[in-house]
């Protein structure tokens, strides 16, 4: 069917398929425990710290990162927001889609962190691209955990454009879902020899 349709328009329904394969694939199992709400939850609106300092998402000490800042939402969602400065250009005026990842990966994460109190790291991330996003937007991620099972965690999240150029909240110009994996301090001792800067803060978990 593709083959026939040829030229432009082949390409078009060759995209169209990809995306449905891709949405189709991201199934949560039939087991997914959904974590209780946190007794000492802060409610809505409250700041969540950074996990590390030198994070390139959220580090206030890593000039060249993303300075991601995240919120509480409802429930079990974090808010995290970014101005997508001109060194993220990707196409000519637009983001690059790999920053988009990387906004995805730290948002997810942080939900995770947020809704269990443990350290995880990505396994699995997959991005639907919607829209174009272009320099000086600020982004909106609004990410939760959907679910666990045993170490795994199922975490969702969505981007809209609140400010700035295209500006429009009822609009996702991305969408995520990934798969984080619960670790203990034995991943991070691996990294102790290659750290740049020394962990100091409670959300610091690494052993080094
Ligand atoms: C204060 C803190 C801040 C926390 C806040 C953090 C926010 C930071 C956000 C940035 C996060 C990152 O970028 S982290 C950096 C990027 N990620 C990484 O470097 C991870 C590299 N990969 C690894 O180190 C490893 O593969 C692990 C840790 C993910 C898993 O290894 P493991 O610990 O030996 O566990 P393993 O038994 O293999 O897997 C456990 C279960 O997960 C499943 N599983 C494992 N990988 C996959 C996969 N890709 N796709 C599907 N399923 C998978 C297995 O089938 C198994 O399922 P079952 O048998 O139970 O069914």
């Amino acid at each position: 069917m593709v083959t026939f349709w040829g030229g432009k328009r082949k390409t078009l329904v060759t995209a169209q398929l990809h995306y449905l394969f891709m949405s189709s694939t991201w199934i949560l199992p039939d087991d997914l425990a959904v974590p209780d709400f946190p007794a000492d939850h802060p409610g809505p609106g409250a700041p969540v710290p950074q996990h590390w300092s030198k994070c390139f998402g959220c580090g206030d000490d890593q000039p060249t990162g993303l300075g991601m800042e995240f919120t509480t939402g409802e429930g079990l969602e974090v808010i995290g927001r970014f101005e997508v400065a001109k060194r993220y250009q990707g196409g000519p005026g637009f983001i690059h889609g790999g920053i988009l990842m990387t906004a995805f990966d730290e948002a997810q994460g942080m939900a995770c962190n947020a809704a269990l109190r443990s350290a995880v790291v990505t396994a699995h991330l997959g991005i639907d691209f919607a829209r174009p996003i272009p320099l000086g937007a600020v982004l909106e991620l609004r990410s939760r955990v959907e679910g666990t099972v045993r170490r795994k965690v199922y975490t969702r999240s969505e981007a809209r454009i609140v400010d700035g150029p295209l500006a429009d909240p009822d609009v996702v110009v991305g969408s995520s879902y990934g798969l984080f994996i619960v670790v203990g301090h034995e991943h991070f001792e691996k990294g102790k020899d290659f750290v740049d800067g020394m962990p100091t803060g409670d959300q610091d978990i690494s052993a080094v």
